[in-house]
Order: C-alpha cells, then sequence, then structure tokens
C-alpha cells in the first residue's frame, strides 16, 4: 500500500444496460481518512457506482485502484477479500433466522470477539435473538451495518443507509463513519440528504446522468452550489419550506393551506386495536377521522404501531377490534383490492417488497388493481394501450426509464418509489390516501414534486394521512399532527404552533402524555 495513495480511484467508470449508459466516464477519488458523499437525482448512477465498487456488478470499461493498487472485483467475495464492505439499498437478511443466525453464515472465526469489538468501537449493538421479520427496519438496517464493519472494512460503502433511521440512528451512524475515517479508513456515503452530507462528509461528487456533475470539498460547496448540480438548474423554484429544510435558506413555519371546500369524512377509525402476537397492543383503541381535504401527519418513533396502522389500512392486517370507515362507508372487512376500488390509496412504506411487482412491467405496476380496464373481452391485455397509459404516467412524473414495457427491477429505488405514488394517487376517485414515507429515498426535485402532488389531493378533496420519518416534511404539509405512541395517537400538535417542533419531540417519548387526549382527536 502505498500511503499517500486514494484509498479509491476510479477512471473513465462505464456501465450500460441495453446501451442506455447507466454510468458513463467516471472519475472519482476518495483519499484516504475521509468520508465522501456521493449525491445526486433518482437514477444518476449511484449505486451502479457502489454496485461496481462493492463487486455485485462489472463494469464494461474503466479501472479502479484500491488504495494504490488495481482493484477488479468479479464478485462480492472479491471484495471482501480486499477490504470493501457494501451495504446495499435492498437488505439482504434472511428474515425467517435470527439476528445471530444470519450472523454465522458470513463463518467469520471469532464472531463473538468480533461483535465486541463492533459495540466498543461505535457503540453499535443488535439483538442477536431476535428474529429478522421482527425487526423493525432501522434495525434491521443496523444489523447489516453491523455485518459490514465485522470484517473491519478499510473502505465502507454504504447506499442510502440513512433513509430508513430515525434521527438518533442517524447521528450514530454518522459517528460510526467519522470514527472509520479517523481511524485512517475511508467510507462513501450516497445520500439524498444534503444536510447530512454537510453535518458528516469532508468531500462530495454529485452524479447526474451518468456523469460527474461536480464535487469537491463540502465545506467550500454548501447547499447553494450542490442543490443545482444535482437538479440540474437553480434552486428559485424548490417549495420554501424544502428550501429552507435543506438549508438553502432560513427555515419557513409552517403556513395555513387553503380549504378544499370539501365536506365529510374521508377516512376514519374508531376503537381500532390490534394485538402483537405476544399481547401487546400495537394499536389501542384507536379513534381518528380524517376530514375531505385535510392532511393528518403522524410522527413518532418507528415501532408505535405506525407500521400496523399501515397494514391495517392496506388491508394486510384485520383489526382485533373496532372499524374502518372510506367517505362513510364501512370497509373493515374489505380486502385490498375492494379498498383500491373503493377509493383508498395506500402507499406503504417497504415499496420494494409490499408496493410492487418487480418482475411485472412498469406500466403493470402502474396500473396494479385497475389492469381489468386494459383487458379486451376481458382476456387478452391491450398491451399497445397499457404501455400508451404507462407512457403518460411516466412523463407526468419525471420517472426516469427506459420505457413503459422494462420491468419495475431496471428502476432504480427513488424511481421505484415515484411509480408506487403515480398510481396510487391516480385512483379515482381517490377518497383517501395513507402514505408512510413517501419522499423516503427520492432526490429533492422529486421530494419537491410529491409535495405538490399531495397538497393536490388533498386540493380535490381527499384525505390524507401521512406517516413520516421527516419532521420537517409533517411540518410542511401537515394540517395537524398526531404521535404514535405506543400504540396510541397523541396530539393533536399545530405545525403553525412555533412550538410545534418541542411539543412532537416531548410526545414522541410519551412525555406530556396526561395533557393529550387519550385518544386522538377527531376534530380537524
Ligand atoms: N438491472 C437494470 N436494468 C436496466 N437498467 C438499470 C438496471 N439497474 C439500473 N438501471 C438503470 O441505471 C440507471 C442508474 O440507476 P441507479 O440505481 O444506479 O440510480 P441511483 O442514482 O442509485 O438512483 P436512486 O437514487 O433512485 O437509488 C437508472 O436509469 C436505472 O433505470
Amino acid at each position: 500500500m502505498t500511503p499517500a495513495a486514494p484509498a479509491l480511484e476510479i477512471t473513465s467508470l462505464t456501465k450500460s444496460y441495453g446501451g442506455a449508459p447507466a454510468l458513463d466516464g467516471i472519475d472519482l477519488v476518495v483519499r484516504p481518512g475521509t468520508v465522501h458523499c456521493v449525491l445526486g437525482e433518482n437514477g444518476a448512477g449511484k449505486s451502479t457506482l457502489c454496485h461496481a465498487v462493492g463487486g455485485s456488478l462489472v463494469p464494461d470499461t474503466g479501472t479502479l485502484a484500491l488504495y494504490g493498487r488495481p482493484y477488479a472485483p468479479r464478485r462480492p467475495a472479491d471484495a471482501l477479500a480486499a477490504g470493501v464492505a457494501l451495504v446495499h439499498q435492498h437488505f439482504s437478511l434472511i428474515p425467517t433466522l435470527t439476528v445471530e443466525q444470519n450472523l454465522r453464515l458470513l463463518r467469520l472465526p471469532g464472531l463473538d470477539r468480533a461483535l465486541a469489538r463492533v459495540r466498543d468501537t461505535y457503540g453499535l449493538e443488535v439483538r442477536s435473538d431476535a428474529r429478522i421479520e421482527e425487526l423493525p427496519v432501522a434495525a434491521r438496517q443496523q444489523v447489516e451495518i453491523v455485518k459490514a464493519l465485522l470484517r473491519s472494512p478499510r473502505l465502507l460503502v454504504l447506499d442510502e443507509p440513512t433513509g430508513v433511521l430515525g434521527p438518533a440512528e442517524t447521528d450514530a451512524l454518522l459517528a460510526t463513519c467519522r470514527s472509520i475515517a479517523d481511524a485512517g479508513g475511508a467510507v462513501v456515503l450516497v445520500t439524498h440528504k444534503l444536510g447530512e452530507a454537510l453535518r458528516a462528509g469532508d468531500e462530495a461528487t454529485v452524479l447526474r446522468g451518468g456523469r460527474v456533475a461536480g464535487g469537491g470539498p463540502l465545506a467550500e460547496l454548501g447547499a447553494r452550489h450542490l442543490v443545482p448540480m444535482m437538479i440540474g438548474h437553480a434552486a428559485d423554484s424548490l417549495d420554501p419550506a424544502l428550501a429552507g429544510a435543506v438549508g438553502l435558506a432560513e427555515p419557513v413555519a409552517a403556513t395555513a393551506r387553503r380549504a378544499s371546500g370539501a365536506k365529510g369524512s374521508a377516512l376514519a377509525l374508531n376503537g381500532v386495536t390490534v394485538r402483537r402476537p405476544d399481547g401487546t397492543h400495537a394499536l389501542d383503541d384507536v379513534d381518528l377521522d380524517i376530514a375531505c381535504g385535510e392532511i393528518v401527519g403522524i410522527a413518532g418513533v418507528e415501532g408505535n404501531g405506525q407500521s400496523e396502522l399501515m397494514a391495517l389500512l392496506g388491508g394486510s392486517l384485520a383489526p382485533g377490534g373496532g372499524r374502518i370507515a372510506l367517505g362513510g362507508r364501512d370497509v373493515t372487512g374489505a380486502g385490498p383490492a375492494a379498498r383500491t376500488r373503493a377509493g383508498l390509496g395506500v402507499v406503504p412504506e417497504d415499496r420494494h417488497h409490499e408496493g410492487c411487482v418487480p418482475e411485472l412491467s412498469i406500466a403493470e405496476n402502474l396500473h396494479l388493481g385497475r389492469l381489468g380496464r386494459f383487458r379486451r373481452w376481458g382476456v387478452a391485455l391491450d398491451r399497445a394501450a397499457l404501455a400508451r397509459a404507462g407512457a403518460d404516467a411516466i412523463a407526468a412524473h419525471g420517472i426516469r426509464a427506459p420505457g413503459p414495457d422494462a420491468p419495475m427491477s431496471a428502476l432504480s429505488g427513488g424511481n421505484q418509489q415515484k411509480v408506487v405514488l403515480a398510481r396510487e394517487l391516480a385512483l379515482d376517485p381517490l377518497v383517501a390516501l395513507a402514505a408512510a414515507q413517501p419522499t423516503r429515498g427520492l432526490d429533492i426535485g422529486a421530494v419537491d414534486a410529491v409535495h405538490a402532488r399531495i397538497r393536490e389531493a388533498a386540493a380535490r378533496g381527499a384525505g390524507v394521512l401521512l406517516v413520516s420519518a421527516e419532521l420537517d416534511e409533517l411540518l410542511a404539509l401537515s394540517d395537524r399532527v398526531l404521535v404514535a405512541y405506543r400504540g396510541r395517537l397523541l396530539g393533536p400538535v399545530d405545525p403553525r404552533d412555533p412550538d410545534a417542533r418541542d411539543r412532537i419531540g416531548e410526545l414522541m417519548v410519551g412525555a406530556g402524555r396526561a395533557q393529550a387526549p387519550a385518544r386522538a382527536s377527531a376534530e380537524p
């Protein structure tokens, strides 16, 4: 190893899919002892780059060097042997096995010692006896990161690791990145969150359309230079709340939305209870009434009933008690398809496993549950009509896709999310929309567009339930915010209240419960 050599040097890297370049002549240098952020819009090529470094994809042309030595991994095992660990956007854990069983599959000598080292060095601990499928998404991500750290990598590549993490977990992860860099290693951190990059990164490279759009030391670039590199034009058009959230402007307080004028209840839960297998309440006698045209935000630490609430609305979980009504009609016993027909749009948190069918085409995914209208004589699918409708939706929602007939699996993570959102927002009628983390993994331009679409849906009279880990998002969009805490919905908090953040923070840890109504207010 040459001491002054870059930890990673990428030269003229290219990779195409069916003639379309995903990476088009990338040059990138990661210096040892640094956290190097890779930024860029959805479909820019960030994951493809990570895969090339992590050995899960072989580039068409170009070279890589690791600490001054040629490095050409053909498979992930080559990367691991060279000291490169990659944490993917999609988890690679076996859900039915425990954490420990998953870690033992690595066949590392001295696993217990290595786990103790990771715990002592980074303060990262995992519950060895828990089954992966029982763990919240953030805890699964933690296991993936521990798995990577067990091998003491000299280059750690993290593909959008913080999308699923709460603020405290994100802080812990960013601190871990810093300790790896301080110990002389290097970290490549892919993120959409500018604040995070500016806080934790030393340098950045911005990708756009498979090319390097710019980069340099983060302290010099700042949000003002980075955002135009990322979105390809000046950031003036961004919504002021979003511009404030990414540090481009002074933070702005939420403003009152114009009432839609729609009347009545869009979505109502009445005394809804869900018990977990261990007898505890995932949802505890929840009452919630969302008026037509109203946006209700749900904050809260993950694992306080939000997942069950979404599964319940999606129809994959039946309540132990209580009833659900859509536009005044009881849908408690209705299956997912009947709810879709009745006008309930659901954007699940785990778009990859629940929101779409990766093997089907993009056009089919855009019309899941409504493919019937493209059948001729009720049987054969009119593929041309389906492709035309798919192409329209792709254009309208800015989905970066090879075409409507390409498989969903060919889309980048953020573009898959756009497909799921486009499909649910296109329901006709759309009586209510329940969306969990709708902007997770989306670039700044796309977040802006999704916020606008959610506001439009409410303006057209839909009631919106918005579950989000992003407080800025909840405050910018919601008419009122409730906080999920141990299966109950506490609050409401008015987002225009100057103390809204503090109040939500208190409710998230259960403080102030005594003053809050035990049941969420039914009144908007
Ligand atoms: N298996 C594949 N087949 C065809 N095209 C693909 C495949 N994988 C990726 N692509 C295309 O390559 C381009 C880059 O995708 P990539 O996943 O690297 O983007 P990204 O920057 O990570 O996006 P995101 O922020 O949404 O995760 C996209 O246009 C995507 O559609």
